[in-house]
């Protein structure tokens, strides 16, 4: 295998490689950007018009994403995957990929959208190089735009697989993303309803891209991800770097959910009150008093059919510590 497909191996040793662009058999380009960024790049007569970025490591627990991004290089590097797509590959955040921690000093998916500016430390450099490098990645006319960010959660979770859609004034949700997203396994889609400093909210919002946050179950260290099954997904992702997707159009079995409401931790005088084991996507009543925060701040549940996801009383002051959903409808869909 060519030396550029072990991408993960390099970034996990904190090695570049020596060799910075390498040609599989069938003339397929990897170029080496930086620590934990590659680009693939198919020969000019079999391209078919589509920039897909694939990231991963954003949160460096999360290693069933990055075992599935690890896989997909392999493949390509192997001459067995043969690319008619742009890709970029990314592992987010490598210093905390290396320590199998979600991340060192700052969270650096709240760090888009002119956060990291805002911010210092080296994961606020890493979330200006993310963007620097999705920016340029996306930056030709003409060409479909499409990232994945790929997660896996704290908590279990009542719903495995699912996305989260981010949100532009005057731009619709697409009806043929969310059927591509059923057919890749995901189980329900959240659609956002206001701007985000999350990386897909920057690519969506900033870059023109289709942009999903993809949780696919939860969070473990490398090689204990058996229980993880990202197969329908790798599946699609394969058909989709090859041009080979099969037509989709069907949302059957997809369930919608809209954001009602954000929780954000104003204090340390936070609470949070639900079993450190909640899972995702569990139900709330009605009067239920979630949540409370210093000058008698209350959160309480009017929502009919309300239910938690992310919810972690530990996130920085200031940062979300949980998301409330309730059912929607494909009525807004483009
Ligand atoms: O399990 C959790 O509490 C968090 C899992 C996770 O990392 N989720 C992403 C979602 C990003 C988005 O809102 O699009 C995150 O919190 O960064
Ligand atoms: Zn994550």
């Amino acid at each position: 295998m060519l030396a550029l497909g072990k991408l993960l191996e390099l970034t996990l040793a904190g090695r570049e490689p020596a060799q910075k662009i390498q040609l599989t058999v069938d003339g397929v380009q990897m170029r080496w950007l930086s620590e934990g960024a590659l680009e693939v790049r198919p020969p000019e007569a079999k391209d078919n018009g589509s920039d897909l970025l694939l990231s991963s490591g954003i949160h460096g627990n999360e290693t069933a994403p990055i075992e599935l991004l690890d896989r997909l290089l392999h493949g390509i590097a192997r001459g067995e995957i043969k690319p008619r797509t742009r890709i970029l590959f990314l592992f987010g955040n490598p210093e905390a990929m290396r320590r199998g921690e979600r991340y060192l000093e700052l969270d650096v998916n709240r760090l888009f959208n002119g956060r990291h500016e805002k911010n210092i430390g080296p994961e606020a450099m890493r979330a200006a190089e993310l963007e620097q490098l999705a920016r340029s990645f996306f930056s030709q006319p003409g060409r479909s735009r499409l990232h994945y960010d790929l997660h896996t959660a704290i908590r279990g979770s009542k719903i495995e697989q699912f996305a989260l859609y981010p949100w532009k004034e005057g731009r619709q949700h697409s009806r043929h993303e969310l059927a591509r997203l059923n057919a890749a396994g995901m189980q329900a889609v959240l659609l956002q309803n206001k701007t985000s400093i999350t990386f897909t909210a920057f690519t969506y919002e900033q870059l023109g891209a289709e942009a999903f946050t993809l949780e696919l179950g939860k969070a473990r260290p490398f090689g204990q991800n058996q229980s993880v099954d990202v197969s329908r997904l790798e599946t699609r992702l394969k058909q989709i770097i090859e041009g080979t997707e099969p037509p989709t159009s069907s949302l059957d079995g997809l369930q919608l959910f809209a954001v009602s409401r954000e929780i954000i931790k104003h204090s340390d005088a936070f609470l949070l009150h639900l079993p450190a084991d909640v899972e995702n996507f569990s139900p709330l009543a009605q009067g239920y008093l979630l949540a409370e925060d210093v000058a008698k701040t209350r959160w309480v549940i009017e929502e009919e059919g309300a239910r938690i996801i992310f919810p972690n009383p530990k996130v920085k002051n200031g940062l979300r510590a949980g998301i409330l959903i309730v059912p929607t409808t494909d009525a807004g869909l483009a």
